[in-house]
Parts: structure tokens; sequence; C-alpha cells
């Protein structure tokens, strides 16, 4: 019979996993954490094994350089005394875990290994008294990726964004709501960590979280004037949005699990909207409908803060593929809106190839359509419309009032 893991292993080693199934495989930590995490009883487990391996993806580079500079042979980058040595240092360095506990519950993932090197190496960067840098260090690919597109001052901001966990920011229903920092009308800005369910208003449904970037493109189309397709909906922070607006919404998307967890929060909520599980490259409308709203899948490398999973996984290939989605979805529900309707493209990625890009080879492909410029005045101050009158908001927007996810927005109007 095998013996019980010793209290906190569990954890540690679902941290594993998780790193696993993200730097090896290429999974979010969100597809990762249903099959990684079934196994583990107690929900603070689980919390602290995403905790854990958030730490090292935030700081990877900073990482694997400490560990380098205590091994005599670099460990290859999959070796498992490599995850341990990132898994205990991430306790110790992010997380404030004692050094004591952060080893003794890693070493027991690498029983009948390396068990001997791990010790080692976590006892001579412990007795150096090593920190981890502030900002941390993005990892190269993508630091040279972003530098490319928009300058080393993005890539400063980014990585200070990577330092400083979110704060709370939710979407009003109507016009009531806690008391914070109201950057928009309909919402408020509270501080990181509050309690969610604690907050007034939360079991009426007056709110919902959201960040203040991805509430702009549902805003974009104003109060609710007939009917509107939300093309890529779940979980629902647009639909809702639209539905509290006044529009008669059609929420599509293709993935039944998630389109559950929209008709929750239409539940929690009391607002509605007719859903449609399918393939928004395919479906079409009974007829042709005042507005659409395209919430793009993307790379997400835009909310690399909460998912640094993102600047890990994300390559040129990946890039590519979600543009290439992109360009269908674009091109086909554009063909479901009325002449003189408005249609919101979003992507919450920090690539011109699913931002500017996209929307340059749609509007040479579609002369009917054209650019509906986004005005300062629907736009919280100190984010800018660009001159092409499309959104596009980078790392160190907002930087004072706590940052926001990076997104690319843009607003079409089809000739009359
Ligand atoms: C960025 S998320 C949408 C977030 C959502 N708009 C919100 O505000 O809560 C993109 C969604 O597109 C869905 N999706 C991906 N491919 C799709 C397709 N071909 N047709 C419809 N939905 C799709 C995904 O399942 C995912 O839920």
């Amino acid at each position: 019979m095998n013996q019980p893991l010793p209290p906190g292993v569990p954890a540690r080693q679902a941290a594993l996993r998780l790193l696993d199934a993200v730097l090896r495989r290429g999974e979010t930590i969100e597809q990762a954490s249903g099959r990684t995490l079934a196994s583990i009883r107690a929900d603070n487990d689980r919390a602290l094994a995403r905790a854990i391996a958030a730490e090292v993806l935030r700081h990877l580079p900073d990482l694997d350089a400490l560990i380098n500079s205590a091994t005599q042979r670099a460990l290859p980058d999959d070796a498992k005394a490599r995850f341990a040595l990132r898994i205990a240092l991430a306790q110790m360095l992010a997380l404030g875990t004692p050094g004591h506990a952060a080893i003794a519950t890693v070493l027991p993932l690498v029983d009948g290994g390396p068990r001997k090197l791990v010790h080692g190496v976590f006892g001579t960067l412990s007795r150096r008294g090593v920190t981890l840098p502030d900002p941390p260090a993005l990892p190269a690919a993508t630091a040279e990726r972003w530098a490319a597109q928009w300058g080393d001052d993005v890539v400063a901001a980014a990585a200070r964004a990577m330092a400083t966990p979110p704060p709370l920011d939710l979407t009003l229903k109507g016009e009531d709501g806690p008391e914070g920092l109201e950057l928009l009308a309909g919402h408020r800005r509270l501080p990181r960590g509050t309690a969610i369910p604690d907050l007034p208003g939360y079991d009426e449904g007056a709110w919902w979280v959201q960040d203040i970037a991805a509430s702009i493109p549902a805003r974009l189309l104003g109060p609710g004037e007939g009917n509107a397709v939300d093309a890529c909906a779940a979980p629902g922070g647009k639909t809702m949005q639209l539905a509290a607006a006044g529009w008669a919404v059609t929420a599509i998307d293709l993935v039944e699990s998630r389109l559950a967890r929209l008709h929750a929060n239409l539940e929690r909520t009391g607002l509605s909207a007719d859903t449609v599980v399918g393939d928004a490259t395919s479906w079409r409308p009974a007829a042709p409908v005042d507005a659409v709203l395209i919430d793009a899948p993307c790379s997400a490398t835009g909310i690399f803060r909460r998912h640094p999973d993102v600047i890990h996984r994300v390559h040129p290939a990946l890039i590519e593929q979600m543009a290439d989605l992109q360009r269908h979805l674009l091109a086909h529900a554009a063909g479901w809106l009325k002449k003189g309707g408005r249609m919101v493209y979003a992507t919450c990625s920090l690539e011109r190839a699913e931002g500017e890009e996209q929307v340059a080879a749609f509007l040479s492909a579609n002369r009917d359509f054209a650019i509906d410029p986004v005005r300062q005045d629907e736009l919280p101050p100190g984010i800018a419309p660009a001159s092409e009158g499309w959104v596009r908001i980078l790392p160190g927007a907002l930087e004072e009032q706590g940052g926001c996810d990076g997104f690319f927005i843009a607003r079409f109007v089809r000739a009359g």
C-alpha cells in the first residue's frame, strides 16, 4: 500500500504537473488545472499549487539564472531537478515560505532521483542569500518580439506589470456598485485581494468581475438599439454588458462547458440572452442584425499579468494560427450585419498580427466596411484612440492606477 504523502507535498506535486503541462506541452494553466488538480481534495491546496506555478512562471528566467549559477553543468530545461528547484525557490523568494519548509516539501518530488543535487543547489543559493530581481526578466523570445513591435519602453512596462498583481475591476449592471475608483461610468476598481463574495451586490448580481480594458469593446456598441450577436461569448462578460445596455443578444460559443458558465452568469445577474453552441465561422442569423461583437479567441498575450503562462507558451506559429482563425471569424461574421450596422472586433493580444494587421487586411478586402473612429470620451482618461481610429492598449497604460490588460479594439460601420 502506498504511504500517504507528507502534508504540503501533494500541492507541490500538483504545481510540478501544472508547470510540466505549460512548459513542455504548451497548455494553458486553465486547461491543465482540471486534470492536474483533480486528485487534490482541499481547496487551499489547489490554490497553493496554482499560486506556486504562477510565481514560477512570473520569475522563470530569473529562477533559472540562479539555478545555473549554482550548478557546474547546466541542468536540462526539462530535468525534474530543475522543476523541483524552481518550485522550492519560487516559494522561498516570491511567496515567503521559510527555506526549510520550501525544500522539505519539494524533496519528495525527486525521491529515488537527484535528491542530493536539489538539496545541495538549494542550500548553496540559500546561504548566498539570493533574491529575485524586481521587476522580473521576461523570457528573451517574448521580450524580443514585443520590443520589435512596440519598443523597449513597452517591454520595460510589461516587466513592471508582471511584478504587480492586478487590482479588482468590476463592471456594473446598472449604476450602483461597491465604492471604488471609477475609471469609466459603470466601472469600479478595488484593491487587489478584495474578497469577491463579501462585496455588496454580489448575491444580487449587481456587477461582475472584468478588467477595465475588457469592458471597452461592448461599450463601443452603445445603448441597445435592436439585436446584437456576440460571436465568441463565453463566459459572458461582454454578453452581460450588451444585455444590460438593452440589446437583444444572441450569444454564440463553440465550447458548451464555457457556455454553461455564461448561463450561470446570466442567472446570477438576472440578465437574458439567447445562446447557441456553435461555430461562428459557419453559423448564420435568420436575418441581418444591428450589431456584431467579435471578442475573438487569440494568443491572449495581453493578459500576461493574470495568466503568466502566455509569455512562455505563445510562439509565432501559434500567433499565426490564431490570426488565421480571426481572419475567418471576421470575414464570416461581417456578413451578419445590416447595412449601417456596427461591428466591434477585439482581442486581448499584444501582437499586431491579431490586431492592426488583421483589421487592415479586412478593410482592404471589404470595401463596404469602414472604421468608425473611437472617441476619447468613450475611453478612460489615460487611454487614447490611435490616429487610425482604433484602440491599442499596451503595458504601461493606466500604470499609476494599477494598470490594465493589453487589448486591441476596432469598431466598424457597414456602408448604408
Ligand atoms: C476571448 S474568449 C471570449 C470572452 C467573452 N467574450 C467574455 O467577455 O467573457 C473567446 C471565446 O471564443 C470561443 N471560440 C473559439 N472559437 C470559436 C468559434 N469558431 N466560434 C465561436 N466561438 C469560438 C472560445 O470558446 C472562447 O470562449
